[in-house]
């Protein structure tokens, strides 16, 4: 029976965060930020395995204690120069069998809950594509001229922001990646091969932190315990 793993992309630096330490490990309540998906995704009682994709000369990941979240969690020290990158080689490294579902988050988004997980698995199990989280447009969307002046104003209708978990066949996901690299998210390369993957509705509590003015918003999510 196939089974289901995380994998974890964490090679990034967070230039956008503006910071000397790279963002997945700044102090985020209470411990490094990257912890708070690991040991949410490691809780998952439907995950077998938690990969996570550092960067080659990563050297703060084993500074911590990682022990409470188990065997299930795995590091791969095959980060790549773009995320698509740290995300191929990671699938590469994992030796998963095709059939095998693999669930992509980034490191970056603390607030992922069990409830965003138990929904995304259920409803894709059996999809034959796969599929993300992701939450439907609800601001008015406007086009910005060369001046930053509104050019005009673009319907929202149909439109949805792409979160992760992103939950593919990891075969398909790996084909996917090597014919298409340019690309910020998994399901573009799924995308790419002519598939639709599904929307599965999410929460914007589950975004990714990547600005300063991010941080206290994160922060106060994960003291309310999300
Ligand atoms: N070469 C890279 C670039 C990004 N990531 C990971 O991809 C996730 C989402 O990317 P993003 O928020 O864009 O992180 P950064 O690339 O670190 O940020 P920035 O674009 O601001 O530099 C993060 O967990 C990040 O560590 C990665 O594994 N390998
Ligand atoms: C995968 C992602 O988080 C979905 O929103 C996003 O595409 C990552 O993009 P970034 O440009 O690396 O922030």
């Amino acid at each position: 029976m196939s089974e289901f793993h995380a994998l974890v992309p964490a090679a990034g630096f967070g230039a956008r965060m503006g910071h000397e330490l790279p963002k997945q490990y700044l102090p985020l309540a209470g411990k490094p930020m990257i912890a708070h998906a690991l040991e949410t995704l490691c809780a998952c009682p439907d995950l077998s395995t938690v990969f996570v994709v550092l960067a080659p000369d990563d050297t703060l990941f084993h500074g911590y204690d990682w022990s409470h979240c188990g065997e299930k969690l795995q590091p791969l020290y095959c980060g790549g120069e773009t995320r698509a990158e740290s995300v191929a080689n990671g699938l590469l490294a994992s030796e998963l069998e095709p059939d095998d579902w693999v669930l992509v988050h980034d490191a970056a988004r603390p607030c992922l809950m069990q409830a965003h997980l138990s929904k995304l698995i259920a409803e894709l199990r059996d999809d034959a594509v796969g599929g993300i989280l992701a939450v439907p447009v609800a601001d008015t969307l406007k086009r910005a001229d060369a001046q930053q002046r509104i050019a005009c104003t673009e319907p929202r209708e149909g439109l949805w922001q792409a979160q992760t978990p992103q939950m593919f066949r990891a075969g398909l996901l790996a084909q996917a990646l090597q014919q298409c690299r340019n690309v910020t998210d998994e399901a573009s390369a799924v995308e790419a091969l002519g598939l639709s993957p599904k929307l599965v509705a999410s929460e914007s509590t589950n975004f990714k932190v990547t600005y300063p003015q991010d941080l206290l918003l994160a922060e106060l999510l994960l003291q309310q315990g999300k």
